[in-house]
């Protein structure tokens, strides 16, 4: 029996539930709306299970699922190592954000990231302390600013409204998931045009020692795959 962890709520559940109908299985919730069951028909050896999306990087790592979707941030910022514990099998074609880094929109001698590490800099001699950064992204986002050579400023953790921390004077820049771009405008932030820390997509993930089992490869024949290498 494979188990398939997909994401518990929102747009990305029920893209999720379109991609898999579309291809001859059909998934449903089971049980209450608030409950966290649901089932797969028209194949079979294929269990489900709702998680938050967030979660579904380490389920797949131990093994407690062998197939996952998700979006491809979650799994490399979650994930240390993803690709010895991962396999991506699949882009999705939904769920596409990108992961950006965003200062005020006053702030009108910042045009990028060269600018940015200047005003960076700056600030740490002008406040005495770093600059602040809010975000869910660390390893990303340390990762990305460690190779363009950014060190003056400290990331102060935020697990939802981001956008909000500038305002709110916890943060002076950002880095978060953007779609349209418009919470982002709301909140008076723009992007840095150089600076796109990753662009993401809901992708269906196989946990990598399971992906070489028969099961799975009798399932992503059905699903018309390519057998991952
Ligand atoms: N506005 C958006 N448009 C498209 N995709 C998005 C948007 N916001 C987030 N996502 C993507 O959806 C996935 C789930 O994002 P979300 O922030 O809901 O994760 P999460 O908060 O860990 O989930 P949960 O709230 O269940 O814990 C991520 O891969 C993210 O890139
Ligand atoms: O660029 P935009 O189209 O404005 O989308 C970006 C927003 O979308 C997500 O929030 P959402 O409310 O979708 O999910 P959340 O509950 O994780 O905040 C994300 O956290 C951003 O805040």
């Amino acid at each position: 029996m494979l188990k398939l962890g997909l994401p518990s709520k929102g747009r990305l559940m029920e893209q999720s539930f379109e991609w898999f109908c579309a291809r001859g299985i059909r998934l449903s919730r089971a049980g209450s709306d608030r409950e966290y069951a649901a089932r797969a028909e028209g194949i079979d050896g294929l269990s489900l299970v709702l998680l938050s999306a967030g979660e579904i990087p380490r389920e797949l790592a131990a093994g407690r699922i062998q197939l996952g979707v998700t979006g491809t941030d979650l799994v490399r910022e979650k994930l240390a190592g993803w690709r010895s514990d991962v396999v991506e099998l699949a882009p999705m074609g939904f769920g596409h954000a990108d992961l950006v880094l965003a200062v005020p929109s006053c702030w009108r001698d910042c045009e990028g990231l060269d600018d940015f590490a200047a005003i960076a800099r700056d600030f740490r001699a002008a406040h005495g302390f770093r600059l602040r950064i809010a975000t869910k992204y660390h390893r990303l986002v340390r990762a990305f600013l460690s190779e363009h050579e950014v060190a003056d400023y400290q990331l102060v953790d935020s697990q939802g409204a981001t956008e909000g921390t500038v305002a709110n004077l916890t943060a002076e820049a950002i880095a978060d998931i953007t779609s349209s771009g418009e919470t982002l405008r709301a909140n008076h932030l723009k992007i840095l045009p150089d600076a796109l820390i990753h662009a993401s997509q809901a992708t269906l993930l196989a946990n990598r020692s399971a992906a070489a089992t028969a099961p799975m490869q009798a399932l992503l024949a059905h699903l018309g795959l390519a057998q991952p290498h």
